[in-house]
């Protein structure tokens, strides 16, 4: 896809996520590897929306801003997560109700918050580990995603919300999508006799794409 494609996808997926209230106000933040290397990244304060392709910002891999609006003031910690994957092209960042409701649980398994018990989650997430809590915009959110960006494909960020990554952006909303209806369910069943899927299961469905 060329540049100007990929402003017009990252404006329609996050007015679709919008509209579907899997963003509201100006939280969260959306992130791209645009074919010259570059990243395309949603400006600092702005709604999903309401973005503008020609506004967008570009920043290079050490987060030197090249052009467009300020980009978000989470861009640090994006750019920890492209250095230490290289399958991950494009990045999701949500305040979407669930699993920020998942994530100011006390008690939850930092290694991985959601036991499976569907198999889209092992398909598309995996395991969801918990990042400590940190203010947003703190630069040590990058420090602790790059240290886990290799063996995962989502994080939570304890009392704030998820990021996901993908392939490309529809892949990356499509996961972070996932992983909400996921913590939805978890919270519907909180307190009920789950069947988790065993470990047999899980296995099953592991390397077998989505
Ligand atoms: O979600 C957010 C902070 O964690 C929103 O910040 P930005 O508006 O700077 O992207
Ligand atoms: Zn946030």
């Amino acid at each position: 896809m060329t540049e100007q494609q990929l402003r017009e996808q990252m404006v329609t997926l996050a007015r679709s996520m919008f509209e579907r209230g899997y963003a509201t106000g100006g939280a969260g933040n959306l992130s791209l590897k645009l074919p010259n290397g570059h990243f395309l990244a949603t400006p600092t304060g702005s709604s999903f929306g309401r973005l503008n392709a020609e506004r967008l910002s570009v920043v290079d891999i050490d987060g030197i801003h090249i052009s467009g609006d300020r980009p978000s003031k989470e861009v640090a910690f994006h750019l920890a997560i492209y250095r230490n994957n290289h399958e991950c092209n494009a990045i999701v960042h949500l305040h979407s109700t669930y699993l920020t409701a998942l994530s100011c649980m006390e008690g939850l398994d930092t290694d991985n918050a959601i036991k499976p018990f569907t198999p889209y989650f092992v398909m598309r997430i995996g395991k969801l580990p918990v990042i400590p809590y940190l203010r947003p915009g703190d630069p040590r959110i990058a420090e602790e995603l790059a240290k886990r960006a290799a063996d995962y494909r989502a994080f939570l960020l304890a009392n704030h919300g998820p990021v996901v990554t993908g392939s490309d952006l529809i892949d990356a909303v499509d996961n972070a999508e996932e992983l909400e209806e996921t913590a939805k369910l978890a919270l519907m069943l909180d307190g009920k006799p789950i069947r988790y899927l065993s470990k047999e299961e899980i296995t099953d469905l592991q390397g077998r794409g989505k």
